[in-house]
Parts: structure tokens; sequence; C-alpha cells
């Protein structure tokens, strides 16, 4: 039976590629909010028996969990016969450990309330730090799509030499690999978080790349403190050519403004969260698995 797709924004990017890849029908939903602020949902298409997707862009999710949550529910109810979360970029993975006591480990209980959801996830590149997999704390199956091969084919395209820049340790998984995929040299920052939006970055020597394009690499811009200060460290050792390449990009402080400011010259995501520097079609790394799950479930 063909699957039908959901997405509580209709102008997701993925949404037709999607459809389109899976032959899956777009789901109709009506969504409004009653005056006091609750949701009122309505799903009108027949689901008994029908596998059902819901594409679902997880940024900035104290506001979509609970929509999502109430589709999701509404679906089983309703008789889908499995319903598959889609979710490019997986929120709450960041708190993954209790730095100070009584904080809440969000992303273990972020995890186990969509494990009652859904019956299986389809991300991209979560932020796998202290875990080193989503089974440490989701209960469904799951996938994790890497975007690395993507960017590296991206990058292939560009003649000029580039320098690949992880601003932190964290980032050295994805720029290795896209370092190793692309052939271009990298290097990797140290980062030190003194609050959410204090953050210094130190860079290795780099005299030896200075005739180099930098390219920043990183998994999640969110304040966006990260890649502005490692743009300045570069531009401190004289690299004046930098560019950055995110895999998902939050913008939460809309600092777009103050990187190009600050001598960025280009920025790049992939349409894993909507915004203007989308470059990177997601789409064709998440076929495979979502039809693995489809025909698994
Ligand atoms: O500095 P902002 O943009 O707030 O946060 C994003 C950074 O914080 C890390 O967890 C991410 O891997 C990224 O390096």
């Amino acid at each position: 039976m063909m699957p039908l797709l959901f997405s509580l924004d209709d102008a997701h990017p993925l949404l037709s590629p999607l459809c389109r890849g899976l032959h899956a029908d777009a789901g109709r939903l009506e969504r409004r909010r009653f005056p006091d602020g609750e949701s009122y949902l309505r799903i009108h298409n027949e689901v008994t028996g029908r596998p059902v997707l819901v594409l679902a862009d997880l940024s900035h999710p104290d506001d979509k969990f609970l929509p999502l949550s109430f589709l999701c529910d509404t679906l089983k109810e309703m008789g889908a016969s499995q319903v598959g979360l889609v979710a490019p970029y997986l929120c709450y993975m960041r708190q993954d450990c209790r730095f100070h006591s009584g904080e809440a480990v969000t992303s273990r209980t972020f995890a186990r309330l969509l494990s009652q959801q859904v019956d299986w996830l389809v991300t991209v590149d979560p932020h796998l730090h202290r875990y080193h997999s989503l089974d440490e704390i989701y209960r469904v199956p799951s996938t994790v799509v890497q975007a690395a091969p993507l960017l590296a084919d991206w990058l292939g395209e560009r003649q000029e030499p580039l320098l690949l820049v992880g601003p932190d340790a964290e980032s050295e998984q994805w720029v290795s690999q896209i370092a190793a995929r692309s052939g271009h040299d990298y290097v990797v920052g140290s980062k030190v978080r003194s609050g959410d939006r204090q953050v210094t970055v130190q860079l290795p020597d780099l005299s030896a790349w200075h005739r180099h394009t930098a390219l920043i690499i990183d998994d999640v811009i969110s304040s966006g403190q990260t890649v502005l200060r490692c743009l300045q460290a570069l531009r401190a050792q004289g690299l004046n050519r930098v560019d950055c390449a995110a895999i998902h990009g939050l913008f939460a402080d809309r600092i777009e403004q103050q990187l190009t400011d600050n001598g960025l010259r280009r920025l790049i995501t992939t349409n894993a969260i909507t915004h203007p520097s989308n470059t990177i079609d997601l789409s064709p790394l998440l076929l495979a698995p979502i039809r693995k799950h489809l025909a698994a479930s």
C-alpha cells in the first residue's frame, strides 16, 4: 500500500522530494489554534492499514512537540499500520549529561517521549557526542544518515585549495570524514564554552595554509557563536577567505549579518531546516533508509 506522508510544515523543502521519491501521497491535515492556545488537529485521509510517515522539523521544538504527538497518536488511533518519523534535525541531543546536579538530561527524557509516539525514526547527523548511538536513548529502531558524503561531493566541485576547519573536538567526526572523501586538508580547533553564548575558539598555527580558502564545518549552528569565534580566529591568522558549511542551521540568534560583517563569504546548510542558506538537498540520502524501515515494519 502506498505510504502517506504528513508534515506539520507544508513548506518544508523535503516534503515534495520525499513524496516523489517514495511515491507517497501527501496527507491532508487541518490545524489551527483554539483561542486559549490549544491545538486543533484533523486528519482528512483514510489511514486504516496504511503506512504513514511524518516529516518533522524539530528545530525550536517546544512548540512543535505537542502537535507532533497529537498527530502521531491520532494516526495510530485511526489505524495506521505504522507511523515512522523523518526528523532531519533531531533536537534535544546536546544536553547529554548532568553537568551540574539537578539538571534535566533532556536528551534522555525527550528520547523516551518521542519513542512512545513513533514506530521508527530516520534522522541526519544527530549531535552524538557522549552517546555513541541513538539506541542508547531511543527505544524504537532508528537510522542515522550522514550528510558528509553530500558535503564532500559539493566540495569536490570547487577548484580553489581549501582548508577544512572544525571549530572543536566534537566537529572532528564530520570534518575528518569530509576531508577523507574530498581530499582536502583539515585542522580542528579547541573550544571553551563558558555559557550559552560565551565561546572561545583557538586554532593551531595555520601559516602552512595562508593561501587557502578556509571552510568552517560544523554539525549545527545554534547561537552562531562557535562559527563567529572560529571565523575571527581564522582571520586573526590572516586567512581572509572564509566560508562555512553546517548540516543544521538553527540560527537561533539571527547571527547571519554579524557573520557577514566579520568577513564570512558564504554560508551553506542542508535543507534539514528551512533557511536561505540551504544549498544541499538531503532527500537523496533519506530515501533508502525510509524505504528500509517501511519494508521492515
Ligand atoms: O555555538 P552555537 O552555534 O550556539 O552552538 C553550536 C555548537 O555547539 C556544539 O554543540 C555544536 O557541535 C556546535 O559546534
